[in-house]
């Protein structure tokens, strides 16, 4: 049996220096948030202003109007930016309605989808701090609803805030606590990583660009049949942790390629800051290829997006590879490589080869080709370079094995005194 859905009109202030369309956009994409929220919305306020209002966010005007719109009084208005506390209790006792803001919506969306105890704590801190100064307004709207806005608190009354408050503090000092733990672990992880000196090489971009699916595309052309995709989604936030795969080539050389959390724009501070550690994946990559959904019209304000959240996490020295996808959808022809970009589509797996050839251009370059002499008592190393380099041709000589090879310059030096070198 499924609760009734719940309903909300979505309210928004375009200002003057954002254009129509943008404002469209940003509304549009507030719609999408709340269907992600398995909200519907069934109506839209908006108002042209010069600033928003500092007391109510909307002005005087439009909040009668707001109020005089006959809906239930469980429809919920959800504001399309961040609200201070006091904007949100203002318009709560104006309305008589709950309350909540775009923040709101996209925590509330992580704290459904996050699966890892990693990402879960990351999102009950990012909401407890978001609830810490909002206290006093937010108890009244949770005392009536009961839920909505996915954060409990029972108590009442003053001297009970004083409590909470207090509690919620205690909380997240421990959250974070536990948090350290489980990101120290990953790092060891990740130490261990570096040290097999495997190429770390990440998706990032806006969320629903099709990271995933790219991701998945690159499962299915080098290791078809492995069963190792992600989950992919035609929805906001469909990753919420990241995941690795180990890509082997058809020459052996490996790479480890990532699935990050999308972008969104007017991320919550809050949670880039949680997710920060989730994120340093992405700060300590080799390589970035920046997922784009070119048949998205606002694409380049994506871009732009994506820049700006990669920068705030410290990441934007990092080589970066251009990927322009859904190119099905658009009349771009594909797949086309330019410079450090490519057009594909991960949808119909085109592309992806193109795409490869970046990456090696990036990643590879520590290979040397060379040609050795494997005495017999050595077999082993045959069959580490069989697995791990790319063997191009072997013949067996009276004192060995004659390989011509490329191989990692580091695997070439850890044998060195075990084969003969022919030439390199
Ligand atoms: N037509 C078309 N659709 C695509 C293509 N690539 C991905 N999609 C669709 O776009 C939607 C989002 O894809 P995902 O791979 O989940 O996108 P994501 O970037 O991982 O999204 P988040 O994890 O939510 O940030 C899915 O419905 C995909 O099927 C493509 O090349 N062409
Ligand atoms: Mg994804």
């Amino acid at each position: 049996m499924e609760a009734a859905q719940q309903q909300a009109i979505i309210v928004g202030v375009q200002l003057q220096k954002q254009n129509e369309k943008d404002f469209a956009y940003s509304m549009e994409e507030l719609r999408n948030l709340a269907a992600a929220c398995n909200i519907k919305v069934i109506g839209e306020l908006s108002q042209k202003a010069s600033r928003v209002n500092p007391s109510h966010y909307l002005g005087t005007g439009k909040i009668q109007e707001l109020a005089a719109l006959p809906e239930d009084e469980d429809t919920i208005i959800i504001f399309n930016d961040e609200l201070t506390p006091s904007q949100i209790r203002n318009l709560e006792s104006a309305l008589d309605r709950q309350v909540i803001d775009r923040t709101i919506l996209i925590l509330n969306i992580f704290a459904q989808r996050a699966k890892t105890k990693e990402a879960q704590l990351q999102v009950e801190v990012a909401q407890l701090q978001y609830m810490l100064p909002r206290l006093t307004g937010m108890r009244e709207s949770l005392g009536r609803q009961g839920g909505g806005s996915g954060l409990n608190n029972r108590g009442t009354g003053e001297t009970k805030l004083e409590l909470d408050r207090r509690r919620i503090e205690e909380r997240i000092t421990a959250l974070q606590n536990e948090l350290h733990t489980q990101v120290e672990r990953r790092q060891i992880q990740r130490r261990q990583r570096q040290k097999n000196e495997v190429p770390v090489v990440c998706l990032v971009g806006y969320t629903n660009a099709g990271k995933s699916s790219l991701l998945n595309a690159m499962v299915e052309e080098y290791h078809p049949g492995s069963g190792k995709q992600v989950f992919a989604k035609d929805m906001l936030f469909a990753t919420l942790e990241t995941s690795v795969r180990s890509i082997k080539l058809p020459d052996h050389k490996t790479f480890l390629l990532t699935d990050t959390v999308g972008f969104v724009s007017q991320l919550p501070h809050h949670l880039v800051k949680a997710f920060r550690s989730t994120l340093e994946e992405v700060t300590e990559a080799d390589l970035l290829i920046h997922v784009v959904d070119a048949s998205d019209p606002q694409h380049e304000q994506h871009m732009e997006v994506t820049a700006e959240t990669l920068k705030a996490l410290g990441a934007e020295g990092i080589p970066t590879v251009y990927a322009y996808n859904k190119a099905d959808l658009t009349d771009r022809p594909y797949p086309v490589v330019e410079g450090d970009s490519v057009t594909l589509s991960a949808r119909q797996g085109s592309g992806i080869a193109e795409l490869t050839g970046l990456i090696r251009g990036h990643v590879f370059n520590d290979y040397i080709q060379c040609e050795i002499l494997i005495p017999y008592d050595r077999g082993s190393i045959v069959s580490y370079f069989n697995e791990h380099a790319h063997v191009q041709e072997t013949s067996y000589e009276e004192q060995g094995t004659k390989l011509l090879l490329e191989c990692r310059a580091a695997d070439y030096e850890r044998f060195r005194g075990d084969f003969i070198e022919l030439s390199s």
